[in-house]
């Protein structure tokens, strides 16, 4: 299940609240300008499952998507628990960073934790299976795939080269939540 908890960029230790409610997340996370909606997902697709697969079997949701928003290229990350890439990937999302454009992900299988820093304020949020997640360009965050990865997720990019992402250096990631086994 979806879940947002918040924090104060300087107290790891205690939450400041958390909901599982869809439609508090939605407000929540409106009231700083990040997208957040649920929408119907298929059952006919599995972590791991090569790019073609997904982007055939969520055609018309991308095309919708992109003709709303005028996305110029769509990737897919699809990773299983049985992936020998798994902990390298892990690593190169754990760190805080910003893109240059929106980060815009569809979760059609599995999760995974995003962190947004946005003011004084740490955004957890649990993405499932049906989220659609939109995160202002050079909005500070990082993510989080857990040990045992299970996500597909389709990324929709204003970029026509795909992820490129600028490391703030900063170590304040290490000090929240990771996603469990
Ligand atoms: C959920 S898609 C993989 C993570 C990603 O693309 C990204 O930029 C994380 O910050
Ligand atoms: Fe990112
Ligand atoms: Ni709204």
């Amino acid at each position: 299940m979806s879940q947002l908890t918040i924090f104060l960029d300087t107290d790891a230790s205690q939450s400041l609240s958390t909901t599982r409610t869809p439609e508090h997340i939605h407000q929540q996370l409106h009231s700083v300008g990040v997208r957040f909606e649920q929408w119907q997902t298929r059952d006919d697709i599995a972590a791991g499952d090569n790019q073609e697969s997904v982007l055939s079997a969520y055609h018309s949701d991308v095309k919708r998507l992109v003709s709303e928003q005028g996305y110029q290229s769509v990737d897919v990350i699809s990773i299983a628990s049985s992936n020998p890439q798994k902990d390298a990937l892990r690593l190169k999302f754990l760190d805080e960073h910003t893109h240059s454009e929106d980060e815009v992900r569809f979760f059609v299988e599995g999760q995974g934790l995003f962190a947004l820093h946005i003011d004084n304020k740490i955004y957890e949020v649990l993405c499932e299976k049906g989220d659609l997640l939109s995160v202002p360009a050079n909005t500070k965050h990082w993510f989080d795939l857990g040990p045992e990865p299970n996500l597909v997720a389709i990324r929709f990019f204003n970029n026509p080269d795909g992820w490129v992402a600028n490391y703030t250096g900063e170590d304040i990631a290490s000090r929240y939540s990771r996603l469990d086994a």
